[in-house]
């Protein structure tokens, strides 16, 4: 029936406030219960003023548009929202299982079919978006959540866009992880987001980004200039993967096609049949 509730007006007052999920720079999450039916969600609250104060409006409104056509078991869905005076409240999804990089920073580094499994998990959540022309554009293990199956969960679409064909030419992302079209000239498509997974494939196995420099110009010549190793510790095909999505040239990186349905990632892939409690 949370589905339904699409098309109803929502106030605070249908849902039970839990603890705080986590504080953003614009707002809060917190666990939460709708009351009538006992559903839990993650209730987003962003402060208007704050949004305003740093122009973030139409991220908000883009995050809202986008997330609102997402059905994919692998993005966060949102149900609603809705707003009141001073706030807006975004009606989200619960992962049970929490923020991918609290689980990286906690285990260091994760065991190799662990690794491709998000991999293949943020590869079938970027086919979905891909194939509703919506190129996601700030990957990284901040925006990454586990559901309650340890399954991975793309979540907050604000800096991603429709990509109806055109480049996009606006610069965002997080530094680390941005492809070198966004550092150089900034005209970007789809296969961005295939170097973002490929940087984030490298960071689930070693531990950190591939890419670093003290300051971002230092950061960008790396970028640019392919500066990064993999450690012997990565098995040969996982480094070949990583290899073939951080191809400077956009049109020569691994198709996300052939990823999801490469056999060796399909062999590594952990069964997601287990709730974990
Ligand atoms: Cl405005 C803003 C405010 C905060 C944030 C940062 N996070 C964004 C993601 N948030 C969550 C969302 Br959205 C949806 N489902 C969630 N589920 C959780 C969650 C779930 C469980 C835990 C508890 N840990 C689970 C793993 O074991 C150790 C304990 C911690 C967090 N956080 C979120 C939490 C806050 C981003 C933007």
């Amino acid at each position: 029936e949370i589905l339904e509730a699409e098309r109803r007006t929502w106030t605070i007052n249908n849902f039970d406030i839990g603890r705080p999920l986590g504080k953003g720079k614009f707002g809060r999450v917190y666990l939460a219960r709708e009351k009538k039916s006992e559903f839990i969600v993650a209730l987003k609250v962003l402060f208007k003023k704050e949004l305003m104060k740093h122009g973030q409006e139409n991220v908000l409104r883009r995050e809202i548009e986008i997330q609102a056509r997402l059905r994919h078991p692998n993005c966060l869905m949102m149900y609603g929202y809705f707003y009141d005076e001073t706030k807006v409240y975004l009606i989200l999804e619960y992962a049970a299982c929490g923020e991918l990089f609290k689980k990286l920073q906690s285990v260091g580094r994760f065991p190799e079919a662990e690794a491709l499994t998000y991999l293949a998990e943020l590869t079938d959540a970027l086919l979905h978006l891909h194939s509703k022309n919506i190129i996601h554009r700030d990957i990284k293990p901040e925006n990454l959540l586990i559901g309650g199956y340890g399954e991975l969960k793309l979540a907050d679409f604000g800096w991603s866009v429709h990509s109806s064909g055109k480049d996009r030419k606006t610069v965002c992302g997080t530094p680390d992880y941005l492809p070198p079209e966004m550092c150089k000239d900034k005209l970007h498509n789809k296969s961005c987001d295939i170097w973002c997974a490929g940087v984030l494939l490298y960071e689930l196995l070693v531990g950190n980004a591939p890419f670093e420099g003290r300051d971002h110009k230092a950061l960008f010549e790396n970028i640019c200039g392919l500066n990064y190793r993999i450690p012997p510790f990565v098995s040969s095909s996982a480094s070949k993967l990583i290899r073939d999505m951080l191809v400077i040239n956009p049109s020569k990186r691994r198709p996300l096609e052939t990823i999801a349905r490469d056999p060796w990632v399909q062999g590594q892939r952990l069964k997601r049949d287990t709730l974990i409690i």
